[in-house]
């Protein structure tokens, strides 16, 4: 969980760069080698997803890529595997992305206790509902895993409230309705909704789903400690699979966009006021 909050605190200067990637899109190898280009970017935290079936919330960039991943034979225990093998080579932060069916079918205990040996930091289950949260996260406390909330531009202020007042590691402020997914524009209540958790958690709060664009990065970064970043980064995987092209070029391009995201989170001018206390 230190882990978490020094990823956060590690730069005062720019907000957090959080990529999010499936485990095992187009292969198990070939997505070790996408985590190591953004990690090497310098991403802070590493959103590691596990591939489920039935993605209610994902868009259909992250479908997709969970489509290759199954098709390609992901099963649950690469999610330990990934994060075994990157656990020695960074100190950035870990956390595993799964929905809850997954999680109680390997078994709650077995499935945080393996994420704490494999040396995962957090854990996100957007489907876990707040009100079923509590054994969950009694768990997940108990072998040092952070359970992240998500908190959503729909829930009214006494939701937010309950929710970030049980927040570990950071919440995950969703930044739109409906599925993941590049959007053109944001919400404009956005960053109501990063203040409104901020007055009742002293955990960093970082935005997600349809972040795609430096700029939006930016603006972002203005008023949030971390920016999560999925189908912008899924989608050049995706491409690449399709036109059949070979790794060397598709790295260089998911480098090239982590780097042009994390310059863009520098925060300048009056926007640079920490907002990390
Ligand atoms: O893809 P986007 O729009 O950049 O959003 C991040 C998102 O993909 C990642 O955090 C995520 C993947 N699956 C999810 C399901 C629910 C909430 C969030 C997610």
């Amino acid at each position: 969980m230190e882990r978490l909050e020094r990823a956060f605190r590690k730069r005062v200067d720019r907000a957090a760069f959080i990529p999010f990637l499936n485990t095992g899109d187009p292969s198990f190898d070939r997505s070790l080698a996408f985590f190591r280009a953004v990690l090497r970017a310098g991403a802070d935290i590493l959103e590691i997803g596990a591939p489920y079936s039935d993605p209610l919330a994902d868009g259909p960039v992250i479908q997709a890529s969970a489509l290759r991943s199954l098709q390609a034979g992901f099963r649950l225990p690469q999610v330990f595997e990934a994060a075994s093998a990157l656990r020695p080579e960074t100190d950035a932060g870990l956390v595993l992305f799964t929905y809850i069916n997954p999680v109680l079918q390997y078994g709650l205990e077995r499935f945080f206790s393996d994420a704490r040996t494999a040396g995962a930091d957090g854990v996100v289950i957007p489907d876990l509902p707040f009100e079923e949260s509590d054994p969950v996260r009694a768990v997940a406390d108990s072998h040092g895993i952070a359970l992240i909330p998500l908190v959503a531009p729909t829930s009214g202020e006494d939701r937010i409230a309950g929710i970030c007042r049980q927040a570990r590691g950071f919440v995950y402020c969703v930044s739109s309705l409906g599925v993941t997914g590049e959007r053109a524009r944001m919400s404009a209540r956005l960053q109501e909704l990063v203040q409104t958790a901020r007055r009742y958690t002293e955990v960093p709060v970082a935005v997600g789903f349809g972040v795609s664009r430096p700029d939006q990065a930016h603006e972002i970064a203005g008023f949030a400690d971390g920016v999560i970043v999925g189908s912008a980064i899924v989608r050049r995987i995706g491409e690449a699979v399709a036109a059949g092209r070979g790794d060397e070029a598709l790295l260089a391009s998911v480098s090239g966009f982590a780097g042009a995201l994390i310059e863009a989170l520098h925060r300048t001018g009056a926007a640079a006021t920490p907002t990390l206390r």
